[in-house]
């Protein structure tokens, strides 16, 4: 049975997935890195930090401490990507389940945040939670629908029906890897549909993108085990129409301001909020390479992030790679 449930990382999403999670009024308790935010969770009842002005349920509680996560019956491990296998790590021996919200690979490993979190704590049972959700909706509970994906059955529908809530609704998948890289490689292209906006090439320009984004999304997803079912979902195709179409996005506001002339360094310096994309891209270029599967939408990316090159350039290249059919 899973009653408790905790949270690790006290940035937006964490925030978002502690309110549903409390939606109930089940105390629900919060790990965040920043003491800032821990007190101003338990003091003020909002995030200041990273969802300000969104009132929080006073049954979740934070803590600066992690081994405070103890009693809890499964975590959602809400940490940036990059920065995950470090903080489970901090786990002492978690033997329960681990739900995982993080959209990316490790740069290092070029490993999916699965793989990173069975490496960290090998004897947790791993759910992967993804789809369509910007964080400040689902915290004031505006609809929204995720894949959770999960092997054992039996787990994921335990898990599905302590989260889902009148507003927020799970669908079950066995998918994992399906789910991990619909989330990770939508990221990349959220950042060349703001690439599109920023150089104002126009609405079906975007929508071209997004289509043969998704076609780039399904050849590495297939090539990599997942299921074309899985990414046309909600974890895969849903999240892509999302953060291709709007500004909440911080991948899509990145590469709005690479399309208006500003470099990657000066839109990425001093930032507080993470736009994974932006590390998802030369690992996932070098990923697909290595497996042989082509990803020019990508590739543009990378090259505009390193300053390798203009966002006309890339467009040019884009626009002048011989004709073919269409399809995967
Ligand atoms: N914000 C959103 O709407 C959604 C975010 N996600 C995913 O959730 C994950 C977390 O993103 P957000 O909650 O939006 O973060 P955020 O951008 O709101 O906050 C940044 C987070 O990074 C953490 N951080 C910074 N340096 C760190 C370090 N050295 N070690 C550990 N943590 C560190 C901060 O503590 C903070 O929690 C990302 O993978 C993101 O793609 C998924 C769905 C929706
Ligand atoms: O993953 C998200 C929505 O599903 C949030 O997108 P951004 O990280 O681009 O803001």
């Amino acid at each position: 049975m899973i009653r408790r449930l905790g949270v690790i990382g006290g940035g937006a999403w964490g925030t978002a997935l502690a309110q549903v999670a409390a939606g109930g009024g089940e105390e629900t308790l919060l790990w965040a890195r920043e003491p800032e935010v821990v007190g101003s969770i338990n003091e003020a009842h909002e995030n200041a930090a990273f969802l300000a002005g969104y009132p929080l349920n006073p049954a979740i509680r934070a803590t600066g401490d992690l081994a405070d996560l103890g009693a809890c019956d499964a975590l959602l491990v809400v940490t940036p990507a990059q920065h995950m296998r470090a903080v489970l790590g901090g786990l002492d021996g978690w033997a329960r389940p681990l739900i995982l919200c993080a959209k990316g690979m490790e740069e290092a490993s070029m490993k999916l945040m699965h793989d990173v979190a069975h490496e960290a704590q090998p004897n947790a049972a791993i759910a992967v939670l993804s789809g369509p959700t910007f964080a400040h909706e689902v915290a004031i509970g505006k609809p929204a629908a995720v894949t959770l994906a999960v092997e054992d059955r039996a787990l994921g529908e335990a898990l599905s029906a302590r989260l889902a809530r009148p507003n927020f609704r799970p669908y079950l998948s066995d998918d994992v890897v399906g789910a991990e890289i619909g989330g990770a490689v939508k990221n990349v292209l959220a950042i060349a549909c703001g690439v599109v906006e920023g150089r104002r090439l126009g609405q079906n320009a975007r929508a071209a993108l997004i289509s043969r984004g998704f076609a780039e999304m399904t050849r590495f997803g297939l090539a990599r085990g997942a299921r074309a079912e899985t990414l046309a979902g909600l974890s895969g195709l849903g999240d892509l129409v999302l953060t291709c179409s709007s500004e909440s996005s911080r991948n899509f506001s990145l590469g709005k301001g690479l399309g208006e002339g500003r470099a990657a360094a000066e839109l990425l310096a001093d930032r507080r909020t993470v736009a994974e994309g932006a590390h998802t891209a030369p690992v996932l270029k070098r990923a697909a390479e290595a497996m042989g599967v082509d990803m020019p939408i990508v590739a543009a990316v990378c090259a505009l992030l390193r300053s390798e090159a203009s966002v006309d350039e890339v467009v040019e290249a884009l626009l002048s790679r011989p004709l073919r059919a269409e399809g995967f």
